[in-house]
Order: C-alpha cells, then sequence, then structure tokens
C-alpha cells in the first residue's frame, strides 16, 4: 500500500472508552482536529465496522484489537493504547500490517501502588468484613485479626514500575519487602530479591501481584500457590484478572485460609457500566472488589491522555516510533523543506540494497536515511528533496516485501 499523507484534518482519530478530553486537546492543538470520541468499548462486529476508515485508534484495556477487527483496519497506521496494558492488542498482527502500537508505561503506575498500600492496610485490620456487617446493622468492636502493617512482610511479584514503585512505598511504612521477578532486578532500598515463588508465598504476610498477561502468568495463582501462602495472609491482584484462578481464590476466603483480598481485575469484565458484573467472589465479605480502577485516577488519565496522544502526534508529523511496544524503535529529527518516505517492509535480507539501487538508479539523492528493525518488521526512513519524493514512492511500492510506503511532507 502506498500513500500520501493526508491533510490533517482528514486524518481520522476514533477514541473509545471515554479516554481524557486532555488527549482531543493535544490532538487539536497540533491539527488534528477529525476526532471521534466515545464513552465505552465496542464490540468485535462494531469495531470491525467502524475501524475501515479510521487512521488512528486510542483505546483502553476494554477494547479486543483482534486479528479479525485488525483485518477490516485497511487505513489504520497507529494504535495508542491509552493505559500500561497492550494484551489486548493482537500485537503480532498489528506488526505483520505495519500498524505501529503505543502505550502510556509510566503514567498510571503510582496510583495503582497506592490503591495497592491502601488495600494492604484495610485488609489487616479486616475492614472489608467489618464494613459489610455495618452495613447490615452489625457492629464488631475487636482487635482479633485486626494488625498494623508496620514490620510486615510483603511479597511483591513482578518488581516493574508499580512493582518497584510499591516497593519504596511499602518501605517507607516500615514494612519488609521481598520479590520475584523472572528478570533479575536491582533491588531498591532493603527489598530482597528471591528465587522461586513459593518460597514468597509461604513467608510473606501480603502477597501483591503485578506482572503483565502473557502465558507465563495465566492462572499463575492457583490452588498450589493459594495452600503454599501463609496461613491468615493476603492477596492482592490489580494486574490482570487471568492472573488468579478465582474459584480458588473463593474458596480460600470463606475457609478463612486467607484473612482477605483485595481484586481489581476479573477474567470477565463488563464491558461497560451498565453491563452486571458477575463473579464467584461476589458476596464473601472478607474481599475488597473494585471494577479495573487502579489507574482511574483525574492525575494519571490526564497525564496518559496527553502522553500518548504526543506519540501518535510525532509518528504521524514525523515518522518517530519512540517506546513503541511492536515496531523499530527509530527517534527522528524534523525534516524542513524535506519529504519524509516512510517504507514498512518485511524483515529479510536484501530490502535495504535494492531500496537504495533505486535511489541510485534514479538520480534521487537521499538527505537522511534511518533504519531498524523488530521481529517480523523493518522500518526504513528516508528523507529526499520534495520533487523526488513521488517518484521514490511509485518505485518502493514494489521492493519485494514492501508492506506500506508513506510519504511525510
Ligand atoms: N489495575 C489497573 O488498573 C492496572 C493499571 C496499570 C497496570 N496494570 C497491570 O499491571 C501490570 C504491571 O505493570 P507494570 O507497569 O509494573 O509493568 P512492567 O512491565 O514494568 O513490570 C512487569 C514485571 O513483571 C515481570 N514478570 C513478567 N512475567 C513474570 C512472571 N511470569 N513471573 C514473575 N515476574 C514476571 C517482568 O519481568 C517485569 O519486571 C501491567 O502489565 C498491567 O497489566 C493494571
Ligand atoms: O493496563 C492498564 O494501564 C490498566 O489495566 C488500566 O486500564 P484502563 O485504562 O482500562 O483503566
Amino acid at each position: 500500500m502506498a500513500t500520501t499523507s493526508l491533510e490533517k484534518n482528514k486524518i481520522k482519530f476514533l477514541l473509545l472508552e471515554g479516554i481524557h478530553p486532555s488527549a482531543i486537546e493535544l490532538l487539536n492543538a497540533n491539527g488534528y482536529t477529525n476526532v471521534e470520541h466515545l464513552s465505552t468499548a465496542l464490540s468485535e462486529e462494531e469495531l470491525k465496522e467502524k475501524i475501515a476508515d479510521v487512521h488512528f485508534i486510542g483505546i483502553r484495556s476494554r477494547t479486543q484489537l483482534t486479528p479479525k477487527v485488525l483485518e477490516a483496519a485497511n487505513k489504520l497506521i497507529a494504535v495508542g493504547c491509552f493505559c500500561i496494558g497492550t494484551n489486548q492488542v493482537d500485537l503480532s498482527s498489528a506488526q505483520e500490517k505495519g500498524i505501529v502500537v503505543f502505550n502510556a508505561p509510566f503514567s498510571n503506575t503510582r496510583s495503582v501502588a497506592e490503591l495497592v498500600l491502601a488495600e494492604a492496610i484495610l485488609l489487616l485490620r479486616t475492614i472489608p468484613a467489618k464494613n459489610m456487617k455495618a452495613h447490615r446493622g452489625g457492629w464488631e468492636k475487636s482487635a482479633a485479626n485486626a494488625y498494623e502493617i508496620r514490620n510486615k512482610k510483603i511479597g511483591i511479584i513482578g518488581y516493574g514500575n508499580i512493582g518497584s514503585q510499591l516497593s519504596v512505598m511499602s518501605e517507607s511504612l516500615g514494612m519488609e519487602v521481598y520479590f520475584y521477578d523472572v528478570v533479575t532486578k536491582l533491588p531498591l532500598g532493603n527489598a530482597t530479591q528471591l528465587a522461586d515463588m513459593k518460597s514468597l508465598l509461604g513467608l510473606c504476610d501480603i502477597v501483591t501481584l503485578h506482572v503483565p498477561e502473557t502465558p507465563s502468568t495465566k492462572y499463575m495463582i492457583g490452588p498450589d500457590e493459594i495452600a503454599a501462602m501463609k496461613p491468615g495472609s493476603v492477596l492482592i491482584n490489580a494486574s490482570r484478572g487471568t492472573v488468579v484462578n478465582i474459584d480458588a481464590l473463593a474458596e480460600a476466603l470463606r475457609s478463612q485460609k486467607l484473612l482477605g483480598a483485595a481484586i481489581d481485575v476479573f477474567p470477565v469484565e463488563p464491558k461497560s457500566n451498565t453491563e452486571e458484573f458477575i463473579s464467584p467472589l461476589r458476596g464473601i465479605d472478607n474481599v475488597l472488589l473494585t471494577p479495573h480502577i487502579g489507574g482511574s485516577t483525574v492525575e494519571a488519565q490526564e497525564n496518559i491522555g496527553k502522553e500518548v496522544a504526543e506519540k501518535l502526534v510525532k509518528y504521524s508529523d514525523n515518522g518517530t516510533t519512540i517506546t513503541s511496544v511492536n515496531f523499530p524503535e527509530v527517534g527522528l529529527p524534523s525534516h524542513p523543506g524535506q519529504h519524509r518516505i516512510l517504507h514498512i517492509h518485511k524483515n529479510i535480507p536484501g530490502v535495504l540494497s535494492e531500496i537504495n539501487r533505486i535511489f541510485f538508479e534514479n538520480n534521487i539523492n537521499i538527505s537522511g536515511q534511518f533504519l531498524d528493525t523488530k521481529d517480523k518488521v523493518g522500518y526504513v526512513v528516508i528523507d529526499v528533496e520534495a520533487e523526488q519524493s513521488q517518484i521514490a514512492l511509485e518505485k518502493l511500492q514494489h521492493v519485494n516485501g514492501t508492506i506500506r510506503c508513506r510519504v511525510l511532507y
């Protein structure tokens, strides 16, 4: 597919799931005024129809960009995940179609860490059950099963941007921090990395999960892992719903093997705020249930809106792919007075030499060239004099392995 970039007001953005207005403000301020903004996610069928004439899409964690949806996305140039997780996008299909995917890896991490700390305090005081009892007219004034978090052991599974931040905050409240991660990480403060998850489960009073959704994390906390947890400890999950076997957790809460749990994410979540939330955990007093709001604070959402919109603008204006999660990362200077050709191709030998042969044979001078590859895709950016870009575009789309070729001016 070979195209020349459109007028900015013809480039269509579709923003779903109530993305913060800060994104629209930033897009408009940069000349992108063709922005449709919906407050909900869309079903696969609705999305297939709607995405057909969209150039950029913005989503959060509920929208599933499946291979079928991406198949219908013939004009789609890039996806902005206005959140951290990107498991809702088929990244490999997107890469094969030359669609760049961005996310916001930092903006809501503090919000999640704060929520988890608050939950740890509430759970060790058995507040969820006392609160439920009071709502029913009960009164449980008792110190039984109520503990300070000071000097308690917190076990963090997944020591990335959220886990490591939580580590520092927990230590400042006087807790001992242990963590388990598949990668060897620099322990912050006095934290200790443990070599296996089972040792952490048997040692810690609070276990909290901060891993991405991947095949290796699917149901990583099941009946055996819950059995290995310290009796009377608590479990917090604000990562992804597929990480914990919910039936096993419900059983451990009912039997009081665990003192409590706080769960923000579920294997199946309602698609909108009007759909019923169904879960085996409903009605169990010692569990705090929250509707996937770990990152839902005013501060985080406003920052995410700006951060991801800025990445989409930079890619559209300039071809910059820095921090993309599925594409070669190329940071590019601006190209005043020049046309910029973006050539996305299969990562096979010989493409660059064929491109350069075309420039040589057609006497087209290259004033700047950048190349990088990732997995199955290669990305070459070439700056040329304005009057030579059309002939170059015409020739480059026939290079063996070409996925997409566009010119920015
Ligand atoms: N509840 C919410 O609203 C909310 C908000 C933000 C993020 N999240 C979820 O939290 C996850 C973590 O966020 P982050 O910013 O800390 O991500 P991150 O990528 O910075 O850290 C993830 C860590 O998990 C580790 N890891 C991966 N697989 C593992 C495994 N099998 N066992 C142990 N460790 C493993 C990685 O090595 C990494 O250190 C996100 O992927 C997202 O799904 C949820
Ligand atoms: O991945 C994330 O950042 C969180 O799960 C938050 O997702 P949300 O934007 O749908 O709340």
